[in-house]
C-alpha cells in the first residue's frame, strides 16, 4: 500500500529556510547522515548484545557511494532500519519537528556562532538535495519501504523491494550542489568529520599490489575512511610514545613532533576523553593557535574551541571528545554552562599537573624544552590567575648565561646584591641582549645578574609578575644608571659644585641644541661612561603600551625616541676637563660624549650618525 501525506508544519516551506541558515556550512549534511547510520548500526549491535536481535550481524560497514550519471549520493548502512510505522514517527514527526524547532530557535541569531549545528539531523540533506529517498528495511520481520520527498512538505511512502536489513539514504543532488558528486570533495568531508566515527565507513577503493607466486597483481580493496577506535579512546596503559607521536603526525602532517602530551580520560562529573599535545611553540604564537579538534562521541564538531578551552590552552594541539558539551547553543550560553566550566578547569588542572610532574621528575628535559614550554607557561600565567598560582613553582627565569632558576632559586641567588632599600628583590633584565650590551656589561661589572627576557610574551609577563608577586621589582638593564638599578639609601656625591653642575648642563643643552633636554648630573664611579642615556622603567612601559595601542602620540620624550633621560657622570674625568676647555672644544666634546651615549642605546641615526663619524675621524687624525 502506498501512503501519501503532508508533513504537518506551520511554516510554508521549511527547506529554503534550512538552506539559508546553514548556507555557510553545507558539508555537515554528510556528517549528520553518517552519524545517523552509525547510530543505527550501534543500536543493532546493542540489541544483539542483549539478545533482542538473534540474526547474523554480517558486515556492518557503512558505505558511501556516488552515481555521477543519476547524480545521486547514497549512504548505506546495515543497522536497525525502520519499519513503515517508524518512518512515519521518526522522519515525518520527530525529525521534522526537530528541524522546525531548530529554525525557530535560531532564526534571529547568526548561525556561525552555533557550535556544530547539531540537531538538524536528517533534514540537513535538503541543503544539497532536491529529492531524498529513504529505502529501509527493519531488523524486525517487516517489509521494506521507500520514503520519498522532493523538498516540499509532501512525501510518499511505498513498498520497496529491498531484501537486506538496513537503510539507504539516496540524495538526488541539486544543480547548485554538484560539487558533492566529486569523489575528492566527499573524501575530504569524510576525512574531516568522520575520521573517528565508531563504525567502519567505506568510500571508494584502494589498489594494492600483491604477489601471487611469481606474478604481481593489483587488487582493489575497500577504502576505509576512519579509525573506529581512535587513540584517545584507547586505554593509556596500552599505549607507547610512538603511538602518541604517530597519532599527532596523522592529525598534523606538516607539524614538527610535539614536546609531550596529556591523555585526558574522565567519566565523572562529566565525560571527556582526548589527547592534548604541547607543540614546539615558536615566537609566532598565533600560528599555533586553534588546532584543537572537538568531537562528540567520535563525531567531529568543530575546531573552534574558543569557549571550551581556556585562551592560553588553545596553543595546544590535539583532540577532545565529550558528549557533555552542549553543541547547538549560542556562545553566551556555552560560557555560562556549568559542564563547560568544569571541563575548562579540569583541562587547566591536568595541564598544570603534567608540567609540574615533568619539572619534578625530569628537570633536565624540562629545561631543554624551556624555550617552547616557557612561552606557553608565561602565556598561561599572564592570562589565567589560577594557572599563575600553580605555575609559579615551575616557571623558570633564564639569565644571559643561559642558567635557569625557579622564582625562589632566583631570589636566593640575588639576595646579597640585588635587594633594594625597601626589601624588594630587583630582577634586572635585558630585552635585547645585543643592543643593550653596554648596559649588561656595566651591570655585570657591578656583580648583578641579568635575566634574558626577549620572547614575545615577556613584556606582558614582566608587568604581570611585578603586579602579582610581592617584593619583586623588574628593571630593564638600561632603566637607570648602574648604581641606581638597585635603589639603596647610600648616596654618592658628585665632586662638582652646584655652579659647575649648572654649567655642565648648559654646555650639553647647547651642544645638543635642545633646551628641553631631560638631563641629570649624577655621581657614578669614574670608570662608567661620561654620559649615558637611560630609559626609566615606568615611562618606557607606558610608552610601549601607547605604541601597542596605535602609535606614539607624542606624549612621551623627545627626538621621537621616547622616554629617555640623559645622565651625565659628574665624577668622570672628562667632565672636569670639559669645564676647563674653551667654548668650541666644550661643544665638540659634549656633543661627542652625548653621541656616544646615543650610540650605546642604538639611537644614533641619520645625519647625527654621519656627523659623529666625521667628527671621530677628525679626532683620530
Ligand atoms: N540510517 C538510519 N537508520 C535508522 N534510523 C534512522 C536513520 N536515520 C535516521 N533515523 C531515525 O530518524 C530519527 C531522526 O533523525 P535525525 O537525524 O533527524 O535526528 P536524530 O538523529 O534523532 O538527532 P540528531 O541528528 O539531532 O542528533 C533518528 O532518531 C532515527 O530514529
Amino acid at each position: 500500500m502506498s501512503v501519501k501525506g503532508s508533513i504537518s508544519v506551520n511554516t510554508e516551506n521549511i527547506f529554503p529556510i534550512i538552506k539559508k541558515f546553514l548556507y555557510s556550512d553545507h558539508d555537515i549534511f554528510l556528517r549528520e547522515l553518517v552519524a545517523n547510520a552509525t547510530d543505527a548500526t550501534q543500536k543493532l549491535q546493542k540489541l544483539a548484545g542483549i539478545g533482542e536481535f538473534k540474526g547474523e550481524l554480517g558486515d556492518l560497514s557503512i558505505r558511501i557511494s556516488l552515481d555521477k550519471e543519476k547524480k545521486t549520493l547514497t549512504i548505506s548502512d546495515s543497522g536497525v532500519g525502520m519499519t513503515e510505522e517508524e518512518v512515519q514517527k521518526y522522519i515525518n514527526q520527530v525529525a521534522f519537528s526537530g528541524a522546525t524547532e531548530f529554525v525557530e530557535k535560531f532564526k534571529d541569531i547568526d548561525t556561525t556562532s552555533i557550535i556544530g549545528k547539531f540537531g538538524l539531523g536528517f533534514y540537513s540533506a535538503f541543503m544539497v538535495a532536491e529529492k531524498v529517498e529513504i529505502v529501509t528495511k527493519s531488523y524486525k520481520d517487516e517489509p521494506a519501504v521507500v520514503w520519498s520527498c522532493d523538498g516540499s512538505t509532501e512525501f510518499s511512502i511505498e513498498p520497496a523491494d529491498k531484501t537486506t536489513r538496513g537503510t539507504d539514504i539516496v540524495l538526488y543532488i541539486n544543480a547548485d550542489s554538484e560539487e558533492f558528486l566529486e569523489d575528492f570533495r566527499i573524501g575530504n568531508i569524510l576525512k574531516r568529520y568522520c575520521r573517528f566515527m565508531p563504525v567502519s565507513i567505506i568510500f571508494g577503493k584502494d589498489s594494492e599490489k600483491v604477489k601471487e607466486g611469481e606474478e604481481e597483481k593489483t587488487i582493489e580493496k575497500d577504502h576505509v575512511v576512519n579509525a573506529v577506535q581512535p587513540l584517545y579512546a584507547r586505554d593509556p596503559q596500552t599505549l607507547k610514545d610512538e603511538d602518541y607521536l604517530n597519532f599527532y603526525r596523522e592529525l598534523y602532517p606538516m607539524a614538527e613532533d610535539p614536546l609531550f602530551w596529556i591523555h585526558l580520560n574522565v567519566d565523572y562529573p562529566f565525560n571527556l576523553t582526548g589527547i592534548l599535545y604541547f607543540p614546539k611553540v615558536k615566537n609566532d604564537i598565533t600560528l599555533h593557535k586553534d588546532k584543537i579538534q572537538l568531537f562528540s562521541r567520535q563525531v567531529f564538531i568543530t575546531d573552534n574551541v574558543e569557549d571550551i578551552v581556556p585562551e592560553f590552552l588553545r596553543l595546544m594541539h590535539g583532540v577532545i571528545d565529550s558528549p557533555d558539551i552542549p553543541l547547538n547553543v549560542s556562545r553566551s550560553y556555552l560560557q555560562s554552562d556549568s559542564n563547560v566550566k568544569k571541563i575548562s578547569n579540569y583541562i587547566t588542572r591536568k595541564v598544570s599537573d603534567r608540567l609540574d610532574e615533568l619539572f619534578k621528575t625530569d628537570r633536565k628535559t624540562f629545561e631543554e624544552k624551556w624555550e617552547s614550554i616557557g612561552l606557553f607557561i608565561k602565556y598561561g600565567m599572564v592570562s589565567d590567575e589560577k594557572f599563575f598560582e600553580k605555575a609559579q613553582k615551575y616557571c623558570l627565569y633564564k639569565n644571559i648565561e643561559g642558567a635557569l632558576f625557579t622564582l625562589d632559586e632566583y631570589k636566593e641567588k640575588i639576595q646579597l646584591n640585588q635587594v633594594d632599600k625597601d626589601g624588594n628583590s630587583t630582577f634586572i633584565y635585558t630585552s635585547k641582549p645585543d643592543e643593550q650590551n653596554m648596559f649588561i656589561r656595566a651591570a655585570k661589572n657591578r656583580g648583578f645578574d641579568v635575566l634574558q627576557m626577549d620572547s614575545i610574551i615577556d613584556n606582558h609577563f614582566i608587568s604581570n609578575v611585578e603586579y602579582k608577586l610581592e617584593k619583586v621589582r623588574m628593571k630593564r638593564v638600561d632603566a637607570d644608571t648602574v648604581d641606581k638599578l638597585v635603589e639603596k639609601d647610600e648616596k654618592v656625591e658628585t665632586i662638582l659644585t652646584d655652579d659647575q653642575k649648572t654649567k655642565v648642563s648648559e654646555i650639553f643643552k647647547k651642544a645638543v641644541k635642545n633646551e628641553q633636554l631631560d638631563l641629570e648630573i649624577t655621581a657614578l664611579s669614574g670608570d662608567e661612561l661620561p654620559v649615558m642615556i637611560v630609559r626609566p622603567e615606568f615611562m618606557r612601559r607606558m610608552q610601549e603600551m601607547a605604541e601597542l595601542q596605535g602609535g606614539n602620540n607624542g606624549m612621551f620624550g623627545f627626538n621621537g625616541f621616547g622616554a629617555e633621560k640623559v645622565m651625565v657622570n659628574g665624577n668622570h674625568p672628562l667632565i672636569s676637563k670639559l669645564l676647563q676647555a674653551d667654548e668650541d672644544k666644550q661643544e665638540t666634546v659634549a656633543r661627542q660624549a652625548y653621541d656616544l651615549a646615543l650610540l650605546a642605546q642604538g639611537m644614533l641615526k641619520g645625519e647625527a650618525l654621519s656627523n659623529f663619524i666625521h667628527r671621530s675621524v677628525a679626532m683620530v687624525d
